[in-house]
């Protein structure tokens, strides 16, 4: 990593330059997203499971990096909880990188949980963990991958600081719940991404509804207020709603999550927001950045 201080161009630089952000030493990745929420528990890791099997589907290169290095989750969406990751050489005598285990679909995945027993705490505090995260991404081959997505601890703590400071993240796709307590700490979230210069794609809001088993009909669960207002109130788009689903959370405990999520139609609706080029992201974050919708 370039130091500014150390560097010849020193600050004169154009900022886009990125060059102190850190880089995969052995693959090309060509879009980092964080999926984030400031809140625990509303499925964040969930949705960044969906949103990897929503991508290969489409037929992109996807890996996914478990950001939630205490509290790591993914292997079980995957149902890769008794894997390992391997290690191999590299051009440098007696360093190894990291080999990703792959799911089903070939979505190439990192977590701590593949390092070490499942119940084991990791008894490390902020920095070390934002150095480990920093490993798990810089030394592990992922080769070319379209999209890695990064599954980001909850809250605005030393390793969310970490990944939207030091990793190459292209934007950040917010998850939230129709709640208002759980809004309020999502718009911390967004505000701290406006702060960084991190755009935030738009709001998945998920446990949004539950479908009537006999009639179809949509009912709210937590609010009477429709997602789309919730999203309007935290300025960003609503990228799509996912609804309470208890065969969902079953194939999930059974580590099948991710045949449900690839061929079950209901989450199909969660790519319509990554259709859009990139132009159009940007552009639509600019927007976003310049209004300031105060939480209600
Ligand atoms: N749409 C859904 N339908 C049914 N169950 C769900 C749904 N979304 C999440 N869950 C369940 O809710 C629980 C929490 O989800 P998840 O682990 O994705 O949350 P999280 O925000 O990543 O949590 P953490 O803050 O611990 O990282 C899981 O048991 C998951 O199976």
């Amino acid at each position: 990593m370039i130091k500014c201080a150390t560097c010849a161009v020193k600050n004169k630089c154009l900022k886009d330059m990125k060059c102190d952000l850190i880089k995969p030493k052995y693959g090309k990745i060509k879009h980092v997203v964080g999926v984030i929420s400031g809140k625990g528990g509303v499925g964040k890791s969930t949705v960044t499971g969906v949103l990897a099997v929503q991508l290969r589907k489409l037929g992109y290169k996807v890996g996914v990096l478990d950001g939630d290095i205490t509290g790591p989750s993914m292997p079980r969406f995957f149902g890769l909880e008794k894997e390992r990751t391997g290690y191999a050489p590299t051009d440098v005598e007696n360093v190894f990188k990291f080999v990703p285990v792959e799911t089903g679909l070939g979505i190439k995945t990192i977590s701590m949980n593949f390092m070490i027993e499942e119940e084991e705490p990791l008894l490390w505090k902020g920095p070390v963990l934002g150095n480990v995260l920093m490993q798990l991404f810089t030394d592990t081959d992922w080769g070319e991958l379209d999209y890695l997505l990064i599954d980001m601890p909850p809250g605005t703590g030393d390793v969310a600081m970490t990944i939207m400071e030091q990793f190459p993240v292209d934007y950040l796709v917010m998850v939230s719940t129709p709640q208002n307590m759980v809004s309020m700490i999502v718009q911390k979230v967004v505000n701290m991404a406006e702060k960084l210069e991190i755009p935030v794609k738009g709001v998945i809001q998920n446990l949004s509804y539950i479908k009537c088993n006999h009639c179809g009909e949509k009912m709210n669960v937590f609010t009477r207020n429709t997602a789309e207002s919730q999203a309007e109130k935290m300025g960003l788009p609503l990228l799509a709603e996912l609804p309470i689903n208890p065969d969902f959370s079953e194939h999930l405990e059974a580590g099948q999550a991710e045949r449900f999520a690839a061929t079950n139609p209901e989450y199909d609706v969660i790519m319509e927001a990554f259709r859009n080029d990139e132009q159009e992201i940007y552009a639509r974050n600019k927007a976003v950045k310049k209004k300031t919708i105060p939480f209600l």
